[in-house]
């Protein structure tokens, strides 16, 4: 499961065992050099699968691009800076940024432009990838309405032959047309199995800052679950309370302030999440906050409460509450 995966869920058990494929849901994120066709590649699968584009412009931390909502799965596109040949230390930094956030998607998608030739761009981004071991990569070959067949069965090697060349295999190669509409769909169906099993993680309406407070949530309940035994990983939910800019802060040096609860279902739980003289519960914030800004590409004050919901487990009140 990647790292932004969300809980086992009852609803993926239950579904298995009406014969029924489990839904998914997780995080995508296209890569490529500029002009590769990632945005209109995104607008083209959103649009297809009647979802939403986030319309929030003007804020930093905005990094969903396009929601597809599918009968089997939920697929979230998200958005990460170019990564380009570092030349300052900030250019580094900013890699570091972009390999956090592809570290922890569960699919790339690479994509190269079929009616160029493959460069030292495409290679280099590619040579990163291929650093990620984990994270399934696609090869999308992108504008094959522009090229011949003969053009596209050489870009199609080219792409595969990178991969062998930097040792790893392709999950899938697939070519194309954002513009005419071809093979788009299918995109979204090699990419649906590469999800984790989740029930949707965005609502069916409107994206708004909630999806993004669930994300927050889940990141932090990730870091909170790291080396904890027994039934306690079923005892903690997290809760984002709130997510706020920081007020009077210059534009160029934003802080986000978030709030969250982490709910534990009894007091005796509370001394291991919290560890000897807090420290474990510092280092949930710690590790989660680096998650949560290259998620949302801002820097973020955490603000982290341990709290005792009692049996939440069992309530349905309480359920609700904590967003179940
Ligand atoms: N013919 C054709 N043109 C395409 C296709 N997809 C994208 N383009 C064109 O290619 C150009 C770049 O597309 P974008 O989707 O903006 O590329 P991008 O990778 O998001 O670019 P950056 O944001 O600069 O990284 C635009 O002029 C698109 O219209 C396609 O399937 N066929």
């Amino acid at each position: 499961m990647g790292a932004m995966s969300v809980r086992p869920d009852t609803d993926a058990a239950a579904q298995q065992a009406a014969g029924k494929a489990p839904h998914r849901a997780g995080f995508a994120c296209f890569v490529g050099r500029p002009n590769a066709g990632k945005s209109t590649l995104t607008n083209a699968l959103v649009g297809q699968k009647v979802a939403i584009t986030s319309n929030r412009p003007q804020t930093t931390r905005h990094t969903v691009r396009g929601i597809v909502h599918r009968d089997d799965a939920q697929l979230i596109l998200v958005d990460t800076p170019g990564l380009h040949k570092p030349r300052t230390l900030l250019g580094e930094r900013l890699n570091d940024v972009v390999r956090t956030t592809w570290a922890e998607v569960d699919v790339i998608g690479f994509c190269l432009p079929a009616d160029q030739k493959l460069g030292p761009g495409d290679k280099y981004i590619v040579k990163e990838l291929a650093g990620i071991k984990k994270t399934p990569k696609i090869a999308i070959i992108t504008k094959t309405d522009l090229v011949d067949s003969k053009q596209l069965a050489e870009q199609l090697l080219a792409v595969s032959r990178l991969g062998e060349e930097l040792g790893f295999e392709w999950a899938e190669i697939i070519p194309v047309s954002a513009v005419k509409d071809t093979q788009v769909g299918l995109l979204g169906d090699l990419i649906a199995p590469l999800l984790p099993e989740s029930p949707p993680l965005y609502p069916e309406g409107d994206l708004t800052d909630e999806p993004e407070m669930v994300m927050v949530a889940e990141l932090i309940r990730e870091a909170a679950l790291e080396g904890v035994r027994d039934e306690l990983p079923h005892s903690i939910a997290v809760v984002v309370e709130e997510m706020l800019p920081r007020e009077g802060r210059p534009a160029d040096k934003p802080l986000l302030d978030i709030h969250a609860n982490v709910y534990i279902e009894r007091p005796s739980q509370k001394g291991i999440i919290i560890g000897p003289k807090g420290k474990r519960l510092k280092d949930v914030g710690t590790k989660s906050r680096k998650h949560i800004e290259a998620l949302l590409g801002t820097p973020v004050f955490l603000d982290l409460h341990v709290k005792v919901a009692k049996d939440w487990q069992r309530d349905p009140k309480q359920l609700r509450k904590l967003g179940f």
